[in-house]
């Protein structure tokens, strides 16, 4: 049914304005839409699947016949008669739609290539070994079983995505150690992980032949984990662990003392990047003479660094990249210890190897000096941690430091259908810095990946949990699921979405929830306090933003003492020594006053205009971090705004959406069956029946920092967007989703450019924008 009863206005879906959707879907949820016919509440269906439509709530089979046309351009009067029944009289709100915009249906993207399944030999001849391990379940094909085999000299194991690198690394174990009889004392096998280490050898267990003592003896885990041991061994007094700087606000709070120095602002300073970037010198093995800063930005941060490192030392501590850097060192410092490692280790196993940096590289470098039996796996398309150093020339030019090692590649892809292989081929090969490679699926789905175009990041949340609630109701499992995203801000919508709905799910936030990042709360704080005037807390949030000091909290206080006045007040009668200051500040009490009177949307654009709160962000500038900007926080904050009529429940909500942050990232770790709410950095290695993307347009993804130093000339930036939308894309089994809002943080948004190969020409013509 297309046509619905809004209070006493008539609803035409084909007529209404596309940003009315959500409106009309959150107007349906509170019970205010109903059937023209029976006049009973329906509400918006606004999925991913279909077109919209209205349909009954109680009986979700229509019963009610569709009237018939209705002319738009009528202006209602009285009644008014559709298809024998009468209407509601009433002014549509729909005659003249402002836009041409209308609802675009999921567009399927299918593949350019039919799905021939290549005959995969699996080599059972190769060795009665891998025939026993084919037995237990593990079957290997050609290419894995040479990946197992070849286990003399250095080898590449170049493994696609989903072409099994963790059943290969387990194999290639247990066949050293029970086919050639290697000493697990002279291996030693690094993941990415510590839980990818503990999985392998719990997976060894299972083999034949593998005895628990023999894996007590190898030597797995991370690079941190494995130096760290070495570290303790030779100076245990140095490194105990209760001089490890283990959480991230121990090694901020040494860095903003340090900031003091240069009066940098706790509050406005990006000292969280600033930590990021001094972990990539340290990763780079850069140490602070070393380091030639090209910004204003990096000089600050190499001085907080010099800070940080002498702080360190005089207090004996030491942080998690310090540890690859004391072993580094002990091992330069001490040939002689050097060698005696060398000697022991014969075997290196390294997973990941695409995520590298120069100081784990070196360190393997050192080590495997004698043996060069290095055997890396990795793949260059999923290199995605470049901002912690990881390096994608160490798998690219992998022959040039271990000359006559061997090469396998690995093109299978067990895990996701041809459909989702191809498109994921498609986007990835038009990446310059790789190895040539194509992945081949082992299964085609009836589904092919689609493309949906929600209105905006609102609506892209709705028709997500809308897709999500009617397959998990058809008996599919949560755990199924996944909703990937390139920064943890742009799962705003969607956590509040489900959050409100009874959907299962967990997220693993890194960062604060999206109502208590600095700018959000600033701007909610001069909502906050042009509702009460006395609000001491949302005072001293605005003063950053008054160009005022935190000192001056307390004279504000003392004035609203001695005037007898509000906090609010107490600014317009601040002395400062600038005449022109206190003129602003009296403006802005005035101002601020007015707000409450405001829609929170107007309310926020006038803390933006009006208030300075632009000129504060570009003041800002490079100073604020670069992934998640504070200007950006703000337009998401006015699109969060737009769906509040009054500023008291736009902040009921925030304070609401805050706790039940903080109350799903706890609860939600016990979840076994959810949907996982993740970054695309965190999904890396895991795998879904179901994935959908959101964001694929440009800005998001790829990211506004990587079009601007495309813009400067660095594709670099670039290529590591796509590497990032190609293991988002390959996270999935059976089916992919990806949404192309139009709009983003209120501006028209363009599709992903990354999209355009896998895009024909008619679609591509389809989709100009
Ligand atoms: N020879 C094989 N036959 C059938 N299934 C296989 C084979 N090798 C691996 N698989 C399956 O394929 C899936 C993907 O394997 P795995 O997770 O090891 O891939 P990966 O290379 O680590 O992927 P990614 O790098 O994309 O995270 C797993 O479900 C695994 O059990």
């Amino acid at each position: 049914m297309k046509i619905a009863i809004f209070h006493d206005k008539t609803i035409v879906l084909d007529h209404l304005d596309r940003d009315k959707y959500q409106q009309i879907y959150m107007a349906g949820k509170n019970g205010e839409l109903h059937c023209p016919v029976c006049k009973k509440k329906v509400q918006l269906f606004l999925g991913i699947q279909e077109s919209p439509y209205f349909f009954h709530i109680h009986s979700p089979i229509d019963h009610c016949p569709e009237p018939v046309s209705v002319d738009v351009k009528t202006e209602q009067t009285q009644t008014q008669e559709l298809n024998g029944f009468q209407l509601p009289k009433g002014r549509m709100i729909t005659e003249t739609p402002k836009s041409v915009e209308v609802f675009r249906p999921a567009k399927t993207i299918e593949p350019t290539v039919i799905f021939t399944k290549t005959a995969v030999k699996n080599s059972l001849d190769g060795s009665p070994y891998l025939q026993q391990l084919a037995g237990n379940g593990v079957v290997l094909d050609d290419n894995q079983a040479a990946a197992v085999m070849e286990t003399k000299g250095s080898l590449l194991v170049l493994a696609g995505a989903g072409s099994g690198k963790t059943r290969v690394l387990t194999a290639r174990t247990a066949y050293m150690l029970h086919v050639e009889q290697i000493d697990p004392r002279t291996i030693m096998l690094v993941t990415f992980t510590s839980k990818a280490a503990a999985e392998m050898k719990s997976r060894l267990l299972t083999y034949p032949n593998i005895n628990k003592s023999n894996l007590n003896q190898l030597v797995t885990g991370t690079f941190h984990s494995i130096f760290y041991r070495i570290l303790m061994f030779h100076d245990a007094m140095n490194w105990t662990s209760d001089k490890l700087l283990k959480k991230e606000w121990q090694r901020d709070r040494i860095l903003k003392e340090a900031g003091k120095e240069l009066d940098l602002s706790e509050k406005e300073f990006a000292y969280d990047l600033a930590l990021q970037q001094i972990g990539y010198w340290k990763n780079s093995l850069l140490l602070p003479h070393e380091v030639q800063p090209s910004s204003d930005f990096e000089e600050k941060t190499a001085f907080l660094y010099r800070k940080y490192e002498e702080t360190k030392q005089r207090e004996n501590l030491f942080d998690f990249d310090d540890m690859l850097i004391g072993c580094y060192q002990l091992f330069m410092s001490s040939p002689a210890l050097l060698e005696q490692y060398q000697n022991r280790f014969h075997y290196f196993l390294i997973d990941e190897f695409q995520d590298i940096n120069k100081v784990q590289y070196e360190l393997i470098n050192l080590l495997s000096g004698k043996h060069r039996n290095v055997c890396a796996v990795g793949d260059d398309d999923q290199s995605i941690y470049s901002f912690r150093g990881s390096d994608p020339n160490y798998i690219l030019e992998f022959e040039k430091d271990f000359p006559y090692s061997n090469l396998v590649t690995l093109e299978q892809n067990y895990r996701s259908s041809h459909e989702i292989v191809t498109a994921s081929n498609s986007i990835i090969a038009a990446n310059k810095m790789r190895r040539a490679k194509k992945m081949n699926a082992q299964f085609s789905s009836e589904t092919p990946p689609k493309m949906f175009f929600p209105f905006d990041e609102e609506e892209e949340a709705t028709m997500i949990v809308t897709d999500l609630q009617a397959q998990i109701a058809q008996g599919a499992n949560p755990s199924d699921f996944a909703i990937l995203f390139r920064t943890n801000v742009s799962s705003r919508a969607v956590f509040e979405r489900l959050a409100s709905s009874n959907l299962p799910f967990r997220i693993d936030l890194d960062s604060e929830a999206f109502y208590d990042r600095y700018i959000v709360r600033s701007a909610l704080s001069f909502l906050k306090i042009s509702l009460n005037e006395d609000d001491s807390k949302a005072l001293a949030d605005i003063l950053p933003l008054l160009f005022l000091k935190q000192a001056a909290l307390k004279d504000l206080k003392a004035i609203s003492i001695l005037q007898d006045c509000s906090f609010l007040e107490a600014i317009s009668h601040y002395k400062t020594a600038h005449p022109f200051q206190e003129k602003k500040l009296k403006k802005a009490v005035t101002l601020i006053r007015t707000l409450k009177h405001f829609s929170p949307l107007t309310a926020i654009e006038k803390i933006e205009k009006d208030l300075g709160f632009m000129d504060f962000l570009k003041k800002r500038g490079n100073e604020s971090n670069m992934l998640e900007k504070g200007s950006d926080d703000l337009k998401d904050l006015k699109v969060a705004s737009k769906g509040f009529n009054s500023i008291e429940t736009l902040l009921a909500h925030a304070d609401h959406m805050t706790a039940t942050t903080k109350e799903i990232k706890n609860l939600s770790k016990h979840f076994t069956d959810a949907i996982t709410l993740s970054t695309i950095h965190r999904a890396k290695g895991l795998e879904y029946s179901t994935v959908y993307l959101i964001g694929a347009v440009d800005g998001s993804l790829p990211h506004d920092y990587a079009l601007d130093s495309f813009r400067n000339g660095d594709f670099s930036a670039l290529e590591e967007e796509r590497r990032l939308m190609y293991v988002a894309m390959t996270r999935a089994k059976q089916q992919l989703y990806l949404s192309v809002p139009q709009y983003r943080r209120g501006k028209k948004a363009n599709r992903s450019r990354f999209l355009s190969s896998i895009l024909s020409k008619k679609n591509k013509t389809y989709f100009c924008q």
